[in-house]
């Protein structure tokens, strides 16, 4: 095992060629798509998409059902070739073997030989790479310690989805490509997996990863691509994209029907009771109340979550004002 590598996690990144520091490094670009579009027939998953990771980034790709979330990582890890545009892998054609050497991948639904044991499994896999991980150091990472002997058959399918995460990082990839990881799992295992997938990252590891959890986005991502028909809507920091958002949620109890208020472009009523609004500009809405001389309580104003932010960022109706309006 190198030792300048995270030996503490076991899972850490294939020695490099060239020297290079570990963290955040943009300027050395691990994945690049350049105008990439990809169809199925009459069905454009992607279209015209550009996307740059730099080595040492986390980035979350978030989207909805069919967005082309998964098609973009099949581009990147050479599964599929897009109909226009470039898309590099350590600067070599995604399709070639010699570009995929430092790449791991979970994708989306893995097939695991059933009558294989995990054990079994991991020495496989490991077996194709020069450096893998030691199967028992994964499998205790992973929580697999237990389960080393047992047929992949008989394995829960939250327990499958750790195997195949654990096994995508076997080979001390430098890039993962992991399509919702945490799918399927519990509390406690999708925390361990968030672990395994930082602990990876701090040692210099790059991470492009899917979920449908914003919280899991909201918790492991720098960076955040918004993909939504194929099309980017937006790459941004996490912080930035947060900001982006420029409506504030004002919650507050009253006897009166607040929804019509000026400023408010969305309400909803809360189990407790108080009313929920939504408004460009909580501090005139709140002078507006107290102007106004209408009777209110429990105030309380927040900025929005990343959950309000894609759903600003990838609603099909224009205006929120219209949305507003129909709920
Ligand atoms: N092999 C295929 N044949 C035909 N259409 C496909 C194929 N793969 C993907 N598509 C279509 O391309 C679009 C993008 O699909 P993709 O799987 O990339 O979306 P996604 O963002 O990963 O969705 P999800 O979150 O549901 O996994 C969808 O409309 C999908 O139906």
């Amino acid at each position: 095992m190198s030792t300048d590598h995270a030996p503490r996690t076991g899972v850490s990144r294939a020695t490099r060629p060239d020297p290079a520091p570990s963290g955040t490094d943009p300027a050395r670009p691990v994945v690049v798509a350049d105008h990439v579009t990809r169809r199925f027939g009459e069905v454009v998953a992607l279209d015209d998409v550009s996307l740059t990771v730099g080595a040492g980034e986390l980035v979350g790709l978030l989207g909805p059902n069919g967005a082309g979330k998964s098609t973009l990582l099949s581009l990147i890890s050479g599964q599929r070739k897009p109909d226009a545009g470039t898309v590099r892998l350590f600067g070599g054609d995604p399709r070639d073997a010699r570009s995929r050497v430092s790449l791991g991948i979970t994708p989306q639904e893995t097939g695991l030989p059933a009558t294989l044991k995990v054990r079994e499994v991991v020495d496989f896999v490991g077996g194709h790479y020069p450096d893998p991980v030691p199967t028992a150091e994964l499998l205790e990472q992973f929580g697999l310690t237990e389960l080393a002997g047992r047929q992949t058959g008989a394995m829960s399918g939250g327990q499958k989805r750790r195997l195949a995460v654990a096994l995508s990082l076997v080979g001390r990839p430098r890039v993962v490509l992991l399509d919702e990881p945490t799918t399927g799992l519990d509390v406690s295992a999708r925390q361990a997996l968030w672990d395994a997938i930082r602990a990876y990252h701090a040692d210099g590891g790059t991470v492009l990863l899917t979920s449908h959890y914003l919280e899991e986005v909201q918790a492991l991502a720098q960076r955040v691509v918004v993909i939504d028909q194929g099309v980017v809507k937006a790459d941004d920091s996490l912080d930035a994209i947060l900001r982006r958002v420029s409506l504030r949620r004002v919650v507050v109890g009253s006897t009166a029907d607040l929804a019509d208020r000026p400023g408010v472009v969305r309400s909803d009523r809360l189990g407790d009771g108080r009313q929920e609004l939504y408004t460009p500009d909580a501090d005139a809405l709140v002078r507006e109340l107290v102007t106004s001389g209408v009777d209110f309580h429990d105030l309380e104003i927040r900025g929005a979550s990343l959950e309000e932010a894609f759903e600003q960022m990838v609603a099909r109706d224009a205006a929120p004002t219209t949305e507003a309006r129909s709920r």
